[in-house]
C-alpha cells in the first residue's frame, strides 16, 4: 500500500485489510438561503486536518436535538472542497491502480446534496471524475500504460451503457471472489483529456436527469465511470467512480408518474445498500448483495477486494436527510475489505516461477530443455486440430449414438484416450517425471476448492473412483493395443497378471472383495503398485482438467455449446472472458457464474463421457 494513502490499511500476508474510508463533504447553502449559522452540521473540537478521525455533530435547528458521529475526515462548505478531497483522498489511491489494485470512490447522499457536483463538477471546478482521469493519463505517459473508460448507469434497476449511441443493456455477473463482470459493457481507449471530455460528455448527456421539487437537475440513475489501466493489453487495475442517485422524500419532491417510479427504484436500491452495510457490520452469515443491481456492483467495494472511499454529501440546510446520510456513512466506516492484487497481475508471475522451477528441475536431471517438450508439457495438444476435436468429444458424449461409438471402435479408443497419450507422451516414464513440478500448480486450484466444498470433493473423488474402475476394465480388455496400456506401461511392467482369471493384481487391489495376499513381499509389491496406480490416476485427472480448460480456451461458440451445461450466453461469455485472460483452472469458471459444485459436476460429466464412449466402443472391437 502507499505510505501516503489515507485508506486505513492493515497488511496481512499477501493481502491486507482496508476499512472503507468515509469522508464528509458539505455543500454551501444556495446564495439566497439562510446564513451559515443555520447549518445542521459542525465538527466537534474543530477540524484538525490531519487527525485520523473527526467527530461530527448534527443538530436540528428547530428542535435543538443533536447527535454525534465519527468519520474519517470533514470537508466544510468551501468552494474548493472537491479539489481538497481529490488531493487528500483520491489521488493517493491512483498509484495502486498501476500496481494491480482496484479502487472505488462513491458519492452518497440525499437528493440535492451535491453528489454530481462532487463527482462530475463544472467547467471551472472539475469534479473527482475528470481530476482522476487527468492524473491517470499523466501516470500512463510515465509508465507506458494505457487507459480505457467505460461509463454506465443503473436506471430503474437496469444497467445501460452510456458510451453507446444505441441503448445497450448490460448484464451483471459476479464471481465467488466478489469480482463483478459486466457483460457487453463497452470501453474506449483514452489518450488525452480531450478524448475523455468528448466521450464522457456524450455519456453525461445520455444519463437520465429530470427536474424534481428538490433539485432542478436531479440524477434519476446511479452513474458509474470505470477507468481501467492496461499494460501490454492486460488490465492492471481500475477505479470505479460512482455518482449515486439521491434518496428522495416524495412528500417533498412532489414526484408523480414516471418520476415517482424512478424515485421508488432509487430509494429501494439505497435501502438495499443500507441492508448490505447492516449485514457486514453485524457479521451476518448472508450479505444481501443480490437485492439490487446497485449492491451487486458495489459487492467488490463493500466487503470485497477493492479499496473504497465514500464521500458522504450533505446539504447543510437539510437536517433529517443529513442525519440519514451520516448515520449510514458512519456505519460504512467499519466495513473491512480484503485488499489483494488483481489476479490478472498475479498469474503471469506464477507462470514464470513454474517455468523457472521446471527449467531448474530439467537441468538438475541433466536434460536439455527442448522448447518442443516444454510446449508439450504446458499444453499437450495446444494448437492442433486434434486437440479441439478430441477434447470436444468430452462434452459430446451424450449425443453420441451407439453406431458412432462402434465406428470409433478401432481408432476411437485411441481418440478417446488421446488425452492420456499426449499427457504421457512417447517416452512415458520420462514424461511422467516432467509432470512432477507442474502437478502442484495445476492441482492447486481444485484442491483449494475441494477444501471449501466437501460435496465437490466427494464428487471429484467419486469421479476419480469411477475413472479408476473404468481404466481397470479397459486394462483387462486392451492389454495389447490400448493407448492406455502405453500410458500405464510402468504399472504394467511391475504388475504381471498372476491370477487365474488373468486380471492384473492392480485390479484385485482396487476392489475390496479381493482376498488379501499373505506374503509380506507380495503385499509390499502390491502396495507399491497401488501407489503408482493412484499417482497415474491423479496425473490422468490433472491431464483431463488441463485438456478441458484448453478446450474452453480454444473452442468456438458452437463447440462450447456442445458441452452439457453451457448455453449460448455462457459460451459467449466464456469467449469474452478468455479474450481478456485465458482460463487457467477449473475454478476460473466460477467467474462466469458457475458455483464450485456446478464446475465439478460439469467436469465430472465430461470425464464420465469420454470413458463411457470408450467402453461402448471397446465392446464392439473384435
Ligand atoms: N460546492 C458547490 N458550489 C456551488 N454549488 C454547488 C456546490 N455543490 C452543489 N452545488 C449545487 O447544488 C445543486 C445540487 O447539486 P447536485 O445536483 O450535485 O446534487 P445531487 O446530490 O447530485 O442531487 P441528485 O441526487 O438529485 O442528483 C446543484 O445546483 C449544484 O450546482
Amino acid at each position: 500500500m502507499d505510505s501516503k494513502t489515507p485508506v486505513k490499511t492493515k497488511v496481512l500476508g499477501s493481502s491486507s485489510i482496508s476499512k472503507v474510508r468515509v469522508v464528509l463533504r458539505v455543500r454551501p447553502f444556495p446564495r439566497l438561503e439562510v446564513s451559515d449559522d443555520r447549518s445542521c452540521v459542525s465538527v466537534i473540537g474543530g477540524d484538525a486536518g490531519d487527525a485520523s478521525e473527526v467527530a461530527v455533530c448534527l443538530k436540528d435547528p428547530d428542535s435543538c436535538r443533536n447527535e454525534s458521529f465519527k468519520l474519517d475526515a470533514f470537508y466544510g462548505s468551501g468552494d474548493d472542497n472537491v479539489k481538497q478531497i481529490y488531493n487528500r483522498e483520491v489521488n493517493p489511491l491512483i498509484p495502486g491502480i498501476f500496481r494491480g489494485l482496484n479502487a472505488t470512490v462513491l458519492a452518497y447522499g440525499a437528493t440535492g446534496s451535491g453528489k454530481t457536483f462532487t463527482m462530475q463538477g463544472i467547467d471551472e471546478l472539475p469534479g473527482l471524475m475528470p481530476l482522476t482521469m487527468s492524473t491517470i493519463l499523466s501516470m500512463c505517459e510515465k509508465t507506458g500504460s494505457r487507459a480505457e473508460i467505460s461509463y454506465y448507469e443503473v436506471y430503474m434497476d437496469r444497467c445501460w451503457d452510456l458510451l453507446e449511441v444505441k441503448a445497450n443493456e448490460i448484464a451483471i455477473w459476479d464471481d465467488k471472489d466478489g469480482q463483478v463482470h459486466l457483460k457487453g459493457l463497452s470501453s474506449i481507449p483514452v489518450n488525452s483529456m480531450s478524448d475523455f471530455n468528448e466521450a464522457y460528455s456524450c455519456g453525461v448527456q445520455r444519463r437520465k436527469v429530470a427536474h424534481t421539487g428538490l433539485n432542478d437537475v436531479s440524477s434519476r440513475s446511479h452513474g458509474v465511470l470505470v477507468v481501467s489501466v492496461t499494460s501490454e493489453g492486460v488490465v492492471t487495475g481500475k477505479i470505479n467512480l460512482i455518482d449515486l442517485a439521491g434518496n428522495e422524500d416524495n412528500r417533498r419532491t412532489g414526484n408523480e408518474g414516471i418520476r415517482l417510479q424512478e424515485s421508488s427504484k432509487i430509494n429501494q436500491s439505497l435501502f438495499a445498500l443500507s441492508n448490505v452495510v447492516y449485514a457486514l457490520n453485524n457479521n451476518l452469515p448472508r450479505v444481501p448483495y443480490r437485492e439490487s443491481k446497485l449492491t451487486r456492483i458495489l459487492q467488490d467495494s463493500l466487503g470485497g477486494t477493492s479499496r473504497a472511499l465514500m464521500v458522504a454529501c450533505l446539504n447543510p440546510g437539510e437536517y433529517q436527510e443529513s442525519l440519514r446520510t451520516v448515520s449510514l456513512a458512519a456505519r460504512s466506516r467499519h466495513i473491512s475489505n480484503n485488499i489483494s492484487l488483481n489476479p490478472k497481475v498475479e498469474t503471469p508471475k506464477v507462470k514464470i516461477d513454474m517455468e523457472a522451477k521446471l527449467q531448474a528441475w530439467l537441468e538438475s536431471k541433466g536434460k536439455t530443455k527442448s522448447s518442443h517438450r516444454m510446449m508439450a508439457i504446458r499444453s499437450p495438444l495446444i494448437g492442433t486440430n486434434q486437440t479441439q476435436s478430441s477434447v470436444k468429444k468430452l462434452g459430446c458424449h451424450r449425443s453420441a449414438t451407439t453406431a458412432e461409438s462402434a465406428k470409433l471402435a478401432g481408432n476411437g479408443q485411441r481418440d478417446a484416450f488421446v488425452t492420456a497419450r499426449n499427457l504421457f507422451g512417447e517416452e512415458t516414464t520420462a514424461a511422467s517425471h516432467l509432470w512432477e513440478p507442474i502437478q502442484s500448480l495445476h492441482l492447486a486450484s481444485p484442491t483449494k476448492d475441494d477444501e471449501k466444498d466437501t460435496s465437490a470433493e466427494e464428487n471429484m473423488l467419486e469421479s476419480e473412483a469411477k475413472l479408476r474402475d473404468k481404466l481397470s476394465g479397459l486394462e483387462k480388455k486392451y492389454t495389447e493395443l490400448s493407448p492406455l496400456r502405453e500410458a500405464l506401461s510402468p504399472i504394467d511392467s511391475n504388475a504381471k497378471p498372476n491370477s487365474a482369471d488373468g486380471c492384473s493384481p492392480i485390479l484385485k487391489s482396487m476392489t475390496p472383495k479381493t482376498p488379501l495376499l499373505s506374503a509380506n513381499t507380495e503385499k509390499m509389491r502390491l502396495e507399491g503398485t497401488c501407489q503408482k496406480f493412484d499417482a497415474w490416476s491423479t496425473k490422468l485427472k490433472t491431464s483431463l482438467i488441463k485438456e478441458y480448460i484448453n478446450f474452453l480456451n480454444t473452442a468456438n461458440r458452437e463447440e462450447l455449446m456442445e458441452l452439457k451445461g453451457i448455453g449460448q450466453k455462457m459460451a459467449e461469455y466464456i469467449i469474452e472472458l478468455r479474450g481478456r485472460s485465458p482460463l487457467k483452472s477449473l475454478s476460473d469458471l466460477e467467474k462466469i457464474g458457475f458455483t464450485s459444485r456446478q464446475v465439478h459436476n460439469l467436469f465430472k460429466r465430461a470425464t464420465e463421457g469420454i470413458l463411457e464412449k470408450t467402453v461402448s466402443a471397446s465392446t464392439t472391437t473384435p
